[in-house]
């Protein structure tokens, strides 16, 4: 029998029970089998994910119209084609296409080269599938998009939920449905249906408030579930929203995005100036009218460096596609490799990261700190029933370690005689887990059974147990705060040895109906610790070294004890300082914290919160901040980050939330990463000096020249052909190699350095072409008749040119001068200066308007370009 028709989405199935939705969608709670899913694989097509669907090429070209550059071009066009200044117009169009098509271009680039990669790294689900109908129920790990309606499938900590799916069961499952509802508090998820609270907004497709429903995208914080899928592909709730929607911008606003904007705004306004200040100015000195519009737009399309966005996608792109090829590092979207480039400040957090989060137990004590392997047997109980009844699609590698070193044991062996009751599985803010059993055959009596973290676990004793692994009421004495004091210095100890600790503590009360709670953790027996042994990554020494040789300072911040943290730091050479316990920044306000932050080398005890608390707080004071993290404890912090990095096998949240992946798992790629988003916010900045002071000038020139001279200085026409050189030149920039001084240093785009540094080189720009006028007044015969001042046009051409071709290796940083530079910029300048001297004397030059003139004038031009260079040598390059 064929399933109810899921295109409607869980909508109507919102109020059903869960029999009766698994009845609709032909269904069980043991899932499909594997050949009923490939027939609906078929029938539905496959669950891809909105936003990760490479946008159509029209969706490339149309976001890239969109921006600033471009839509002022596009209004200077329309302005064109109203005073029938056709020319101007088609110019104004070519630029545009061109523009557009090469940027689309460059991403589409970037997008196939790391879409390989990105496959590498795809997210997968745990579903439950059978071999036949009689087979008993298998846990597979199978791509996302492979799953169907009606398969049944698991959720824990750290998953992004894959389809719209229906809760089957739930153990404190909490979800963030940021992606959704733009709510990032998380919700409480269990499988009994509520009333609908309010309406359903959001139509047929099910609302994300519903407790029992929830939706693809929405990621996991805590406790795990089991559900039923009940809508993949483009009939998700997500897909619904995202449809007629562009590609999905950037998981936030960035540095790049700032500077960016300042600047481009900055110029637009400029632009948007210029022609109405042209206009006045030829009005009132020289008394022209209107038929001054088409050169007053040339200018304002002048000033425009309309290869902007191409210069910014190529060279992103092409960063971005050689970091996915040479270190296998994914940057999920361009900005990201300027902001790593700016990035002056890294946290980190410690365990999955700097070590391999692959722990091994090494001791089992009594609280007298006597070799105990009891202690690890309950240790074992916990673990064991936490992963039964939180139904978790993986053990957490703490637990997985517990079990591996119990099972060979007597206590190993014992845990087994225990039934499970509830289990309340570890969560960052607690840093607890307790199970609850029962011997079997005896009903009556409940034990807790708590692991944790030493203080967590310390603070909710009130007895510790003499001696022996017996009972744990068998013989206890009072816990007083000397002995909670000696038992948590006696831990610090072993912690500094690197040792990560866990402390059990367990509970005999009367059996119970109701379910346990968070709150039940109280008044337990301490029985003793287990000690286990993490592994540093071993390229964790060499990134951490690279990191400060990069000038970027690095903070550890971890949810591990102080001593752990501060032995692991000092392992890795990296000197660990006053370490801060993060319980002690809750009292601070964000500028105390700031400072605080930025002399601290390592946070411990940090939950989610406060690792996000501390990123915030280091950007609020000024610094580019990254995150480097792997666990769902680590997301807050990776979303409140400047740039978000995690390594390859980081859980799936995280991976979906960070900007920058480390698909090779090594962390020194970080340095290349950092290295390439240096590169090129040189190579743009280099593109923006030159391009925006020459301008600059030009449009100062163009201004003055209106009450100097009797005639425009220059025609409409060769305003756009000579704008037209300029753009084709500085597409080189794309290929910029900035010296190596400049990747020593955080580097990134900041408006008002370029503020003052265009302002500088475009009035020196403009003293050379007010120079050459002079020059061109003195030598042109006739210079008040056409013959005379197309020879003048042609003179401020070819001077316009070379100083241009002149800037784009002088003004580089670093090494620049024409042996600095590369090939690329140097053919592109020798070829500007070329056609600048070459085309007034071609047979090109009367259709545009220039003559020929005398060698007087070459002569005097070589003076000028002689005074011009030694200028701006003097005035020096920034950088260098
Ligand atoms: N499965 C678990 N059961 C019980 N206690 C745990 C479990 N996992 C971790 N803990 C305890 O909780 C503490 C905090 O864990 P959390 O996951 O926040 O950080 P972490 O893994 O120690 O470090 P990092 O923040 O560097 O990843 C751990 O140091 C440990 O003492
Ligand atoms: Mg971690």
């Amino acid at each position: 029998m064929a399933p109810a028709d899921t295109g409607a989405g869980p909508g109507e199935l919102a109020d059903a029970t869960a029999l009766e939705v698994l009845r609709r969608l032909d269904t069980g709670p043991r899932g499909l089998t594997e050949a009923e899913a490939e027939v609906r694989l078929a029938r539905y097509g496959e669950n891809a994910v909105p936003e990760q669907r490479p946008p159509s090429w029209p969706r490339r070209f149309a976001a890239s119209v969109r921006d600033p550059f471009t839509a002022v071009l596009l209004c200077l066009g329309v302005v064109s084609a109203l005073v029938s200044s056709w020319g101007t117009a088609c110019v104004i169009t070519v630029l545009v296409l061109v523009s557009c098509g090469l940027r689309s271009r460059a991403e589409h680039r970037a997008d196939r080269s790391a879409a390989g990669l990105r496959q590498l790294v795809a997210t997968t689900a745990t579903v439950q599938r059978r071999a036949a109908p009689g087979a008993t129920p298998r846990l597979r790990e199978v791509p996302v998009a492979l799953l169907v309606p009606g398969d049944v499938i698991r959720l824990g900590p750290g998953d992004v939920v894959p389809a719209d799916v229906r809760l089957l069961r739930a153990h404190h499952l909490t979800v963030q449905q940021a992606a959704l509802t733009g709510e990032s508090a998380a919700a409480v998820k269990e499988p009994e249906p509520r009333p609908a609270v309010r309406p359903l907004t959001f139509g047929a497709g099910g609302d994300p408030e519903r407790p029992h429903l929830c939706f693809q995208g929405s990621s996991v914080g805590s406790g795990s579930g089991t559900a039923v899928v009940t809508a993949t592909g483009p009939r998700t709730l997500l897909a619904r929203a995202h449809r007629g929607r562009g590609p999905a911008a950037g998981p936030r606003a960035s540095a790049f995005d700032r500077a960016v904007h300042g600047i481009s705004w900055m110029l637009v306004r400029f632009m948007l100036l210029t022609p109405p200040l042209v206009l006045l100015v030829n009005a009132a000195v020289r008394g022209r009218g209107l038929e001054t519009l088409p050169f007053a737009v040339a200018v304002a399309v002048g000033l425009t460096p309309e290869m902007l966005p191409v210069v910014v996608a190529t060279v992103l792109a092409r960063r971005a596609a050689g970091l996915a090829r040479d270190d296998r590092v994914i940057v999920r979207w361009l900005p990201a490799l300027h902001d790593l480039g700016a990035m002056d400040v890294l946290c980190t957090d410690k365990t999955g990261t700097l070590t391999l989060d692959r722990p091994v137990v090494e001791a089992a004590w009594d609280p007298g700190g006597r070799p105990d392997p009891g202690v690890l047997g309950w240790a074992a109980v916990n673990s064991l029933w936490t992963l039964h009844l939180a139904d978790l699609p993986a053990p957490d590698p703490l637990d997985e370690a517990v079990l591996d070193a119990a099972g060979a044991t007597a206590g190993g062996r014992d845990a087994g005689r225990w039934e499970g009751v509830a289990a309340l599985p570890f969560d960052p803010g607690r840093r607890l887990s307790t199970a609850v059993v029962h011997r079997s055959g005896q009903r009556a009596r409940h034990t807790l059974v708590v692991k944790g973290a030493v203080e967590a676990v310390l603070e909710r004793c009130t007895r510790v147990r003499a001696a022996g692994s017996g009972e744990p009421a068998a013989a206890t004495r009072p816990l007083d705060e000397a002995e909670r004091l000696r038992l948590s210095e006696r831990a610090a100890a072993r912690a500094a040895e690197g040792l990560r600790l866990l402390a059990v503590a367990v509970d005999e009360r009367p059996a119970r109906l109701g379910g346990y709670r968070a709150a039940d953790e109280h008044g337990l027996v301490l029985v003793g610790f287990v000690a286990l042994r993490d592994t540093l990554a071993p390229t964790a020494a060499a990134a951490l070294a690279g990191l400060a040789r990069r000038g970027i300072a690095v903070k550890v911040v971890t949810g591990d004890h102080p001593g752990t943290a501060a032995r692991v730091c000092r392992d890795l050479g990296f000197a660990p300082g006053d370490v801060v316990d993060a319980g002690a920044v809750d009292a601070l306000s964000d500028t105390e914290l700031a400072e605080l932050a930025s002399r601290t080398a390592v946070f411990a005890r940090c939950t989610p919160e406060h690792k996000a608390r501390i990123v915030r707080a280091l950007r609020g004071a000024g610094h580019v901040t990254g995150f480097l993290g792997d666990g769902v404890n680590d997301l807050p912090a990776l979303r409140a980050s400047d740039v978000g990095i995690c390594p390859g096998d980081a859980v799936d949240v995280t991976r979906d939330a960070a900007d920058v992946v480390l698909a090779a798992k090594e962390l020194t790629a970080i340095d290349h990463a950092v290295t390439a988003g240096r590169r090129s916010t040189s190579a743009l900045g280099t593109y923006l000096r030159v391009a925006l002071s020459s301008n600059l000038g030009n449009v100062i020139a163009m201004l003055a020249a209106g009450p100097l001279l009797p005639f425009l200085p220059m025609l409409p026409a060769q305003v756009l052909v000579q704008n037209l050189c300029f753009d084709a030149a500085q597409l080189a920039f794309a290929a910029d190699r900035p010296a190596p001084g400049v990747l020593r240093r955080p580097a990134a785009l900041r408006p008002p350095d370029f503020l003052r540094f265009i302002a500088v080189f475009g009035v020196l720009n403009a003293a050379a072409d007010l120079g050459i006028f002079a020059v061109l007044l003195a030598t042109v015969p006739a210079v008040h008749h056409s013959t005379g001042q197309a020879a003048f046009h042609a003179g401020w051409f070819t001077e316009n040119l070379i100083t241009q071709a002149l800037v784009m290796f002088l003004l580089r940083p670093g090494r620049g001068g024409w042996a600095g530079t590369p090939a690329a910029i140097r053919a592109a300048s020798a070829a500007l200066a070329v056609v600048g001297v070459l085309l007034p004397l071609s047979p090109l030059a009367p259709a545009l308007g220039m003559a020929a003139l005398p060698p007087t004038y070459y002569l005097l031009l070589t003076a000028v370009l002689t005074l011009y260079a030694a200028a701006l040598r003097q005035r020096g390059a920034p950088g260098a």
